[in-house]
């Protein structure tokens, strides 16, 4: 099998083929959000409702999941919460040599980061509000994010119990003013891939933002996780949901700080690409 850098195989393209949880294929990730996220329901309405009520489905899955978690670090990382203080330090040196490796951070920053599928808050308590002056954390599990409440209280700004599907960027119907940087980690793989696209198009990122995605990678297409709806892409899975949002990759890098029995760990940094010129 021909090998690319990270030791993923060369034929690793779209549509990028799955496995279930007992390493059984699945097919091909086309065929297999068509066949997650539209079932056949109700006889009595037409595909679109089906549709709509299939979407449903996955997503409350995925929640009815996460509500039966303990609201602690542990629970939202699956008993490894003692790889948070690592992580942190990890991050850290993100923001700082893959970001912006020009700046000086003896003071806080004067910008706005917005923590998604934030859990109990871990990553804006240990990382994100000891660097940026104003933090948004949003979170669909009402328990998660009410233990966010207790501890971090206003060293956020605005708590959004929403999911990340449904995010429309607006407060009270109007528009919020735009990040400088987006943190996804560890939740993105409950959005499927027209999800997923759909909110790197239009999440509110400033000019010179970032959105930073930090997830496990498979070596190989996609892992199906039926427990919470969710899985876990490759590194060529990413790039190819970055290329269809528009998203260009700054910087990655895979972690070298999680116990190796775990999924690999990898950052990118992503801008969204400068519009393509019009040929005259
Ligand atoms: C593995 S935990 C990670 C939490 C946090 N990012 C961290 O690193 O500590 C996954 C989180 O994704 C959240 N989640 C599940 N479905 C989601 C959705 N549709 N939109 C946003 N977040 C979601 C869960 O409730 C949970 O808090």
């Amino acid at each position: 099998m021909p090998e690319v850098e990270g030791g993923e195989s060369s034929d690793d393209v779209y549509p990028f083929h799955g496995v279930d949880g007992e390493n059984n294929p699945i097919g091909p990730c086309d065929a297999f959000w068509k066949r997650v996220l539209t079932k056949k329901i109700r006889k009595d309405v037409d595909d679109d409702e089906n549709t709509k009520e299939g979407k449903l489905l996955w997503y409350h899955q995925g929640v009815e999941y996460w509500n039966h978690v303990d609201a602690t670090v542990d629970g939202v990382l699956g008993g490894f919460g003692s790889v948070s203080g690592a992580d942190a330090k990890e991050n850290e040196r993100i923001l700082r040599t893959m970001m912006y490796p020009e700046g000086e951070f003896s003071e806080i920053l004067e910008k706005r980061a917005l923590d998604v599928g934030a859990g109990v808050g871990r990553v804006s308590s240990t990382f994100l509000t000891k660097f940026f002056r104003s933090v948004d954390l949003l979170e669909p599990v009402h328990h998660f994010i009410e233990k966010a409440k207790a501890t971090l209280k206003d060293k956020v700004q605005n708590y959004f119990e929403e999911s990340l599907e449904e995010f429309s960027f607006e407060e009270d119907g109007k528009a919020l003013a735009g990040y400088d940087v987006i943190w996804i980690q560890w939740c993105i793989g409950q959005l499927s891939d027209a999800d997923f696209i759909d909110l790197l198009k239009r999440a509110k990122v400033n000019a010179d933002g970032f959105i930073v995605v930090k997830e496990n990678n498979c070596s190989k297409g996609f892992h199906w996780d039926d427990q919470d709806s969710s899985i876990t892409r490759s590194d060529n899975y990413f790039r190819w949901i970055f290329e269809q949002a528009g998203m260009e990759v700054v910087n990655s890098k895979m972690s070298d700080v999680f116990p190796k029995e775990l999924f690999a760990v990898r950052t990118y940094v992503l801008k969204r690409s400068p519009p393509k010129k019009k040929s005259q």
